[in-house]
């Protein structure tokens, strides 16, 4: 049995990933604190809905998905029901196995994981790392329960807070760019459907051969870089505001910010 405590965005991401690959309703618990999407969730998904603490005395394996500024609470409620024979897995940014450990009882099992939204359509990128007290058998359990809503791989503890930077916060990163393309469109003249049109599936078509191809971006980048020509002119421009070091400054205050959450 899987209990998923904190059904916000990312929670119900997972769940609703979970349950299309095959997860049976039955076999998952839902903690949401709201009445009117705890009935949502019910509705919607068929799962049942229940205190943290009876989520924490029935389940084996415990997904945390509040927010990191929740969670020390919520592990102080539920710790005392929360043996060593269970696996707990948080998706909080920042927060430290060693935190979340020592509001726990001794050797309970911790992974820190970070997904993305895009578990939901089965697309998620998931990186785990282990705590004090996980074996090779939790990381794989953990493993196999998110590998259910996309690719996951394993990092050193160390690495979370660019991984939280660079994927977890990541989709939104690539929504900016997209809303940024049509409005500039629709700026042109555009009709505003037909922008959207043309953007949703250029990210789509750039990502396949991304994906499939496996040249550095660099080479693709190139290859619509006719010389003289538009991709040249509007790359010339992209530089010229600053937009690669935009990027890279961005990325390192999610780090950093992720960073500052360890101390929630
Ligand atoms: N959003 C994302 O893309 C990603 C988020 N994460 C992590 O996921 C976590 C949740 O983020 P996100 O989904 O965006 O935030 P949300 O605010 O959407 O979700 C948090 C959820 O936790 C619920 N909650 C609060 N207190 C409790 C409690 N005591 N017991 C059970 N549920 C509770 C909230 O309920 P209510 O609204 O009713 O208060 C809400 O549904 C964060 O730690 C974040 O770092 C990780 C990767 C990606
Ligand atoms: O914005 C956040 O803090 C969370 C973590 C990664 C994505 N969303």
């Amino acid at each position: 049995m899987i209990a998923i405590i904190g059904a916000g965005k990312m929670g119900e991401a997972l769940l609703a990933g979970m349950l299309a690959k095959g997860h049976a309703p039955g076999d998952v618990l839902v903690t949401e604190p709201r009445v009117e999407h705890a009935g949502e969730l019910r509705r919607r998904y068929g799962v049942e809905v229940v205190p943290a603490q009876d989520a924490a005395k029935r389940a084996d394996t415990l997904l945390l998905a509040l927010k990191p500024q929740d969670m020390l609470a919520l592990l102080d409620e539920i710790g005392p029901h929360v043996g060593t024979d269970r696996l707990v897995i948080s998706v909080a940014a920042g927060l430290t196995t060693a935190v979340m450990e020592s509001h726990l009882p001794a050797g309970v099992p911790v992974v820190r994981a970070m997904p993305n939204t895009p578990a939901l359509m089965g697309q998620g990128m998931t990186a785990v790392a282990g705590g004090a007290h996980t074996g090779a058998a939790h990381l794989d359990r953990a493993e196999q329960l998110l590998g259910t809503v996309g690719e996951v791989i394993r990092v050193g503890e160390q690495h979370m807070d660019t991984v939280t930077a660079i994927s977890g916060s990541g989709p939104a990163y690539f929504y900016f760019i997209a809303e940024t393309m049509i409005e500039a469109g629709v700026a042109m003249g555009m009709p505003r459907a037909t922008a959207q049109k043309l953007v949703g599936q250029t990210i789509t078509g750039a990502a396949a051969m991304l994906a499939e191809s496996g040249e550095h971006p660099v080479v693709l980048r190139e290859a619509v870089t006719s010389p003289g020509g538009t991709t040249a002119a509007a790359l010339r421009e992209l530089e010229r505001h600053g937009v690669r070091t935009a990027f890279t400054d961005a990325i390192e205050a999610a780090r950093d910010r992720s960073r500052e959450l360890s101390g929630s």
